[in-house]
């Protein structure tokens, strides 16, 4: 009898929003007149389903193996994070079954990016685009989303092993 082991893991992460910053979300460089502000290239969406990632094997926080205080991290693509995360999953035997991510940012929409992201972020996690979802909701104007002053991200994932 083949018995899988399934385990869970949730993410959450924040970052402020700036003129004169590339804006990065999913992989993808988005034209905007704001972007996110952090140590990396701030890819808010990329930390949330790394945090969900490590989350499921409770291998602690983005933050735990990536400093921001590390030069080794400064600017750094967030898909190079994403794609050690994935190793790390890997070490330990699972696979990646599915993750489920929403973005909460007042402008630009970003559904039009939504098809491209999953194909990059799939090809990381190896998964097919269709395990990798992203939605999308504005704040309503309300708080510190509804200024445009930041972006969030949660993520949930679900990996496996036989
Ligand atoms: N930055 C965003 C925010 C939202 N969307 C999409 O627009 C729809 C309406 O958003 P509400 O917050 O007004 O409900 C939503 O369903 C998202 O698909 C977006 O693309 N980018
Ligand atoms: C990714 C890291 C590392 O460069 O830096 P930031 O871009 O500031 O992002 P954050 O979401 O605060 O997560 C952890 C950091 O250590």
């Amino acid at each position: 009898m083949i018995v899988m082991k399934f385990r869970i893991g949730q993410g959450y992460d924040v970052h402020q929003l700036a003129e004169g910053r590339a804006f990065w979300l999913g992989g993808l460089q988005i034209p905007h007149t704001r972007g996110a502000v952090g140590h990396s290239d701030a890819d808010v969406l990329i930390h949330a389903i790394c945090d969900a990632l490590l989350g499921a094997l409770a291998l602690r926080d983005i933050g735990y193996h990536f400093p921001n205080k590390d030069p080794r991290y400064k600017d750094i693509d967030s898909k190079k994070l994403l794609t050690q995360v994935v190793a790390m999953i890997h070490e330990k035997g699972y696979l990646i079954g599915n993750v489920d991510a929403m973005v909460c940012l007042e402008e630009p929409k970003i559904n039009p990016y939504i098809p491209e992201m999953q194909k990059i972020l799939a090809e990381i996690m190896h998964i097919s685009p269709d395990e990798v979802s992203i939605k999308a909701t504005t704040s309503e104007k309300l708080g510190f989303v509804g200024r445009k002053e930041g972006i969030t991200a949660t993520a949930i994932a679900l990996i496996y092993k036989n």
